[in-house]
């Protein structure tokens, strides 16, 4: 029986496809899964470079190119393009595989040949070579062959190896890229790590590497898999992971475990595909986790695309975890009567007012959720030992006696009066937990973690039984949008030797990434482990325009332009769904949105519920986490609009708090802009924003 594989290239090109001619791909190649190979008419490709390319015939003008390793029953589908490309396109290249990392590699060979001589003349007057400071012996070890060294060693120039990135085999591209970036071959290796095969590679051997090459190559396990990958041919990350994503995804874990990375990285993906590897594993339910509804929708789809299967499926529950919380605890007690925000700034004040205490409504609500409920302050004694790091006024032993009286009273008009808090419902459902035996989740994957808070983390830990893989972890703290920071080793989370990291973006380009991350320079970030995290190393091989910082004397100018904009984009071919405009304030998007709709260009918020296909979406910079857009307008960057005045504590009020408000806000710029796939417009009207302060 022949085995299908499907290059990632291929994929690609059959999204692109009309729905008539990809109906067609699929019936030749479902035959070809359920024939043996001897059914299926492959031809030989004359003067072809590779041998063991050949074109198989999809419809009058269309042909595919399949590797047909010599002995062995696994044919790999390359390419479908009409039939002169097909053919000129097989006809330079060969397959290879990977001395380091056993993988398959393809190249152009005639492209390299043809520009190896150009580039030796240039060199002849060149001052220095681009790889002059490295040794053959590292190139080779990192798995540089003979004729890309030859082509490596005649490079003078960064722009030389990004015009060789369409040729080269891929993965010595990037190990190239790296070292022409400034890493040592060490750092270098390291980034292979996940890819080098400790055992010698046999060279010869096709099959063995498209079975080590998971990140291009998958192999169809029967009809319906190749039904499912064809359903849904844009999304790669289904079916295609990155050896650094494959490694965390399929690792068994003693503990608790961690996955961040800059935006774009794949974390979610590596959740998204961390809870089907442990469905399949078939040791319990697992629970897919995050802390908004929005995000909770997105993960749901997520999983339905990844998970067709349903007695996969069924092991996975998605809900966001006051989803879960009040589930427990309407369980136990029926459903809660929760305090809205506005009533509970009244009952604060009427403390305030009784006890004639001087401090803020808004200091004893953070004290009571940040200090009391954060860490299970129960009596007097606890509050004063209780540690305050994150509390920006220090309180001496009279004010935190004053405090205690209010946190006591405010407490005691919640119990009275049979009022409930997200926070409090947490809480109890954590309590009532914490004393059954029969835990309801046998893992548990969280996603967008930073923003969790520390009672929905005691709940997440009470959810499981402490057993290996009990809790897996992705989140990145640069995207910190809510008021929660918390270290997991205070709420019984100890990932401690069990944290990865990814490094390369899948979403933005170079350009619009480097420009968000000059955004957070300079600023000091948790790692949610006593420690600072970093994304320095962050980053993404496509390239495209650079990222467009604009200003305007007037609103009305800066509408004009957004306007503009978005016509330019959908002039270019760009479709309303792939367009986003993101503003810190809802009266802004309000605004764009008349001034988008007087000029005809359909509009929807997303806080009215996804916006459809056919229309730009506008959302605040809150409303924008999960999302992306191929093209992306964030305005409102002004002095005035961000950071949020009414969302920054005064400095003369708490100093603490103000930076700590600050660099929520800062984020949430990031979180914004990090969104654009392909182009980034950010605008303002008036003075620019703090924040653009070093961007020039
Ligand atoms: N292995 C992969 N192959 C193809 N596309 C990928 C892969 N991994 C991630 N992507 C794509 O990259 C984009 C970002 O992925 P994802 O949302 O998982 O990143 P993230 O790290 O969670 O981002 P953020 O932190 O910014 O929300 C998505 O479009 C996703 O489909």
């Amino acid at each position: 029986m022949a085995q299908l594989a499907i290059d990632k290239d291929f994929l690609r090109e059959f999204a692109r496809l009309e729905r008539q001619v990809q109906d067609r791909v699929t019936e030749v190649f479902a035959r070809f899964e359920n024939a043996h190979h001897a059914g299926i008419h492959l031809e030989r490709i004359n003067n072809a470079h590779d041998t063991r390319f050949r074109s198989i015939r999809i419809t009058h003008s269309l042909r595919g190119i399949v590797l047909a390793p010599e002995s062995g029953d696994t044919y790999v589908l390359l390419k479908v393009l009409p039939h002169d490309k097909a053919y000129d396109w097989a006809k330079g290249r060969t397959a290879s595989v990977n001395a380091t990392t056993g993988r398959i590699e393809i190249r152009d060979t005639v492209a390299i040949d043809a520009s190896l001589p150009e580039l030796s003349r240039m060199a002849e007057t060149a001052p220095t070579r681009l790889f002059a400071a490295v040794d053959d012996g590292d190139l080779i070890q990192l798995g540089i062959d003979q004729q890309t060294l030859g082509f490596a060693r005649a490079l003078t120039d960064p722009v030389q190896l990004e015009a060789a990135k369409s040729f080269l085999p891929s993965t010595q591209w990037d190990v190239l890229y790296g070292l022409a970036a400034g890493l040592s071959p060490d750092e270098v290796w390291m980034e292979l790590s996940e890819a080098i095969v400790a055992e010698p590679v046999d060279t010869d051997d096709l099959v063995a590497a498209v079975k080590r090459s998971p990140d291009r190559i998958v192999l169809v396990d029967g009809p319906d898999e190749l039904m499912a990958i064809f359903a849904h041919p844009f999304a790669l990350w289904r079916i295609y992971l990155h050896p650094a994503q494959r490694s965390v995804v399929r690792k068994r874990y003693r503990g608790p475990a961690r996955v961040s990375g800059g935006p774009g990285t794949g974390k979610t993906v590596v959740a998204l595909h961390r809870a089907h590897f442990l469905a399949e594993q078939g040791e319990g339910r697992i629970l897919v986790t995050t802390f908004t509804s929005a995000l909770t929708d997105s993960l749901k789809a997520g999983i339905k695309l990844l998970t067709p299967f349903p007695e996969v499926a069924n092991r996975i529950e998605v809900l966001n975890v006051d989803q879960l919380a009040h589930r427990i605890f309407r369980d136990a007690h029926g459903s809660p009567s929760i305090l809205q925000r506005a009533e509970e700034k009244i009952i604060w004040q009427h403390i305030l007012e009784n006890l004639g205490l001087d401090f803020s409504e808004s200091f004893l609500a953070d004290e009571w959720r940040q200090v009391v409920l954060a860490q299970r302050v129960s009596s007097a004694r606890e509050y004063l030992a209780a540690k305050r790091d994150g509390r920006g006024r220090q309180l001496g032993p009279r004010q935190k006696a004053q405090v205690w009286q209010a946190l006591l009273e405010f407490t005691e008009t919640l119990r009275t009066e049979g009022h409930w808090t997200h926070e409090t419902v947490r809480a109890e459902a954590t309590r009532l937990l914490e004393n059954r035996n029969d835990k309801p989740y046998r893992h548990i994957v969280v996603d967008e973690a930073q923003d969790l808070s520390a009672e929905g983390w005691r709940l997440l830990r009470e959810a499981t039984p402490g057993d290996r893989d009990d809790i897996f972890i992705a989140g990145d703290t640069h995207q910190r949008i809510y008021n929660n920071r918390v270290t997991l080793k205070d709420v019984g989370i100890n990932i401690r030797g069990r944290s990865s990291k990814l490094r390369i973006n899948y979403r933005t380009t170079a350009e619009i990434l480097a420009w968000s991350l000059g955004l957070m320079r300079g600023e000091r970030i948790d790692d949610m482990e006593d420690g600072l995290d970093s994304i320095a190393g962050c980053r993404s091989d496509v390239h495209g325009l650079p990222p467009e910082p604009q200003g305007f004397a007037t609103l009305d100018a800066e509408l004009d332009h957004l306007r503009a904009k978005i016509r330019t984009w959908l002039g270019s071919g760009v479709q309303p769904g792939e367009i986003g405009v993101a503003a810190r304030a809802k009266w802004l998007l309000t605004m764009a949105q008349q001034s988008l709709s007087s000029a005809s260009i359909p509009t929807g918020m997303l806080a009215e519920g996804r916006a459809a296909d056919e229309a730009v979406s506008l959302g605040t910079m809150h409303l924008m986490k999960g999302l992306e857009y191929r093209c992306l307008a964030v305005i409102g960057v002004g002095d005035r609009q961000i950071p949020a005045r009414n969302a920054v504590t005064p400095i003369e009020e708490d100093e603490t708090t103000h930076r700590q408000d600050l660099q929520r806000e800062l984020c949430l710029l990031f979180v914004a802009c990090t969104r654009a796939r392909e182009q980034l417009s950010v605008t303002w009207h008036g003075a620019r924003s703090r924040f653009l302060a070093n961007m020039d």
